[in-house]
């Protein structure tokens, strides 16, 4: 039993996989000279005794917890890690109230030295940051105080599955959103791809623990898949020197006495049976990655569980496999996707039942038997009864004293009756009963409500638009045709000089366009013509649509214009005016809605057929024709005094 307040690191155990791990783990510290004690949580159901005698030998305390699993594990498949459906028991952590502080870290971790230190943080909750979003603590390492309030939190988060990434770093994070951060080297994340050398030299020596995220573990990978000089292969290499300190055959005296064959036969390549080469089976989860096809050692692997080896000595190892609970995946080591049957396991399905059928010898002839059984008579769906509405008991004070809702009508409501008088029957007079009548709607419904805007009768706003108006319309020309603006404006058809913001310009005062352009008809899909029913008549004066060409019309412009300019450089002397051709890519152009026509009354000089003529360019621009207006830029003066005023109060 602990003591009151102790400190431990502690480590999690879901299965024996992960025995070599939390083994290298716990000698680790021990060996880096850690003062406190070592704790390893176990769910029994899934780890065998075997293993647990293997951690008592290293671990002060071997805790059995129940086993968190995420019911919800859709997220763990984004990262392929559907191994991880139970890691939510590390929750367990704040449950142990019997210490005071722990220093969890991932069965997956290497010390290189002690990192002691952290029991002695003032914040309650620190962990490092995570490679994969640093923004993130990895939950592979975490400095906590256990306590029940944090423990019904989380255990509360993880049976609704709230997690983003399905597993207990995804909730974590999600609930301790103010970590404190202490520094990586805490949890050393290298990757097979690490990139940033560089500050892996610089700050390697300051390193305390190595961790191992992933799919793959040194244990799993076997100690030939970590010779490189990687920063991977480095933390690695001193993942196996722990190994081989505490594990190696070699190392130690006989396997009969020191060698615990399960930790051999959980790690890759470790695990040989006296006169065979076997090596020890890889975890089902792992395969994919660690079996290399054509090697001659994976041909050798036993399947895990597999008790009929024809050649077994002494020191052989048998493992002992935890009942599979419904979420635990069976284990099997053979990879059938990867490779052939181990040659020397027993067939698969060895132990299936059998039962071996012959084919019907008897040379009577069939023959039908009287009466069959009658089908069952009551096959029918029962519809269910439509329950019956219940109103729901009321909650609030207000459901119970509720009124109940009345229609009073205008005519109903007396203004303070005086008391009855007292009746005498003889004076009653007889009362013809009169038929209700009904209220007269005004004809235009909308009259009662008020037509015009909060803000349309304060004076101050109405002074200020009224200068603005004023000082616009004066400088305004709208368009040719209408002189200028302000009389025609102040409209001649009666209309009030408004000031409101929100009117809309009347007909008079809306500048129209001096061409205005009717819809072209168009055949329909069948090829006539479509109905006439419904077409507007044709503006009076305005040239159809059919007629207008726009490119006839700049070429008529562009000659109206140089003819007027020749007219004109021929009084100041006769110079001749160089002909230019039309932009490039304009040549040619017709309009997609010109029909060509026929001249009606020779306006114009060409006849169908013939191409209009080059045109000779010459004047400013297509809108300049001399004598013509057309509308100019509104420059707004500067505020009158009057508007200053209006602006100053
Ligand atoms: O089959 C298993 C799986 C997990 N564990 C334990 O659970 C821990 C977490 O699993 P691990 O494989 O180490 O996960 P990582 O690859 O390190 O992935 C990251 O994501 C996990 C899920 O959020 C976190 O638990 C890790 O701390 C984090 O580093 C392990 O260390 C073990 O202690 C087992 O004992 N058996
Ligand atoms: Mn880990």
């Amino acid at each position: 039993m602990a003591e009151q307040g102790e400190d431990v690191y502690a480590t999690l155990l879901l299965n024996d996989n992960y025995l070599p791990g939390a083994l290298v783990l716990a000698h680790s510290l021990r060996d880096a000279g850690t003062t406190k004690k070592l704790a390893v949580l176990v769910t029994t159901d899934t780890v065998s005794s075997d293993c647990m005698a293997e951690l008592q030998k290293v671990y002060d305390f071997v805790v059995p917890v129940d086993r968190i699993v995420n019911q919800t594990p859709a997220n763990l498949f984004l990262m392929d890690r559907g191994d991880l459906h139970s890691v939510f028991t590390k929750i367990n952590l704040w449950k142990l109230l019997q210490f005071r502080r722990i220093v969890y870290v991932d069965a997956d971790m290497v010390a290189l030295r002690a990192p002691d230190e952290l029991f002695a943080l003032s914040q309650p909750f620190s962990a490092a940051p995570d490679i994969g979003w640093p923004d993130l603590f990895n939950s592979g390492l975490m400095v906590l105080n256990p306590n029940m309030g944090d423990y019904y939190a989380l255990l509360a988060m993880a049976q609704r599955g709230i997690s983003f990434d399905g597993a207990d770093q995804g909730l974590l994070n999600m609930y301790y959103k103010d970590y404190n951060r202490i520094s990586f080297t805490y949890n050393v994340t290298p990757s097979a791809h690490y990139q940033y050398l560089p500050a892996f030299k610089h700050f390697q020596s300051g390193i305390s623990m190595a961790h191992f995220i992933g799919t793959d573990k040194p244990w799993t990978m076997g100690r030939e898949a970590s010779k490189g000089g990687s920063p991977y292969d480095e933390m690695a290499g001193r993942w196996w020197a722990v190994y081989d300190r505490h594990f190696r055959e070699s190392s130690l005296e006989s396997s009969a006495t020191g060698v615990p064959l399960i930790v051999q036969y959980h790690t890759m390549g470790e695990y040989r049976l006296p006169g065979l080469t076997i090596s020890s089976p890889v975890p089902e989860s792992r395969s994919k990655t660690t079996s290399r096809p054509g090697s001659a050692e994976q041909a050798n692997k036993p399947a895990m569980g597999d008790t009929s080896l024809e050649a077994r000595g002494s020191g052989e190892y048998t493992p002992e496999v935890a009942e599979p609970t419904g979420t635990e995946s069976s284990y099997s080591a053979w990879d059938a996707s990867k490779a052939p049957p181990p040659s020397n396991s027993q067939p698969e399905a060895a132990n299936f039942p059998q039962t071996h059928y012959d084919m019907s010898s008897d040379p009577t002839p069939f023959k039908a038997p009287d009466k069959y059984p009658e089908p069952p008579k009551n096959m029918w769906y029962e519809v269910p009864k439509t329950p019956t509405y219940q109103k729901p008991a009321p909650i609030f004070p207000w459901e119970i004293n509720a009124p109940k809702p009345t229609r009073v009508f205008q005519e109903d409501t007396v203004v303070s009756e005086p008391p009855a008088p007292e009746i005498h029957p003889e004076e009653i007079p007889t009362v013809t009963p009169t038929t209700p009548t009904l209220r007269i709607v005004p004809a235009d419904p909308w009259q009662t409500f008020s037509q015009s805007n909060a803000w349309d009768n304060i004076p101050e706003i109405e002074r200020y638009i009224g200068n603005l108006q004023k000082n616009r319309k004066g400088n305004i020309q709208v368009l040719q045709g209408y002189g200028t603006g302000i009389e025609q404006v102040s409209s001649p058809g009666g209309r009030r000089q408004s000031l409101k913001l929100t009117d809309f310009p009347t007909e008079l005062e809306r500048p129209s366009l001096p061409v205005t352009p009717a819809p072209i008809r168009r055949p329909s899909f069948w090829g006539e013509e479509r109905d006439e029913e419904g077409e507007l008549p044709a503006a009076e004066g305005v040239p159809s649509q059919s007629e207008w060409d726009p490119t006839k019309q700049l070429d008529l412009l562009a000659r109206r214009q140089s003819d007027v300019l020749s007219q004109k450089l021929s009084l100041d002397g006769g110079r001749e005016i160089p002909s230019r051709s039309l932009p490039y890519g304009s040549e040619g152009v017709i309009s997609p809605t010109y029909v060509p026509q026929l001249p009606k009354d020779g306006g114009f000089s060409n006849s169908p057929g013939t191409t209009i003529e080059q045109p000779s360019y010459g004047g400013p621009g297509a809108s300049f024709e001399k004598g013509e207006t057309f509308p100019v830029q509104e420059t707004p003066l500067p505020p009158s005094e009057e508007e200053k005023d209006v602006l100053e109060t």
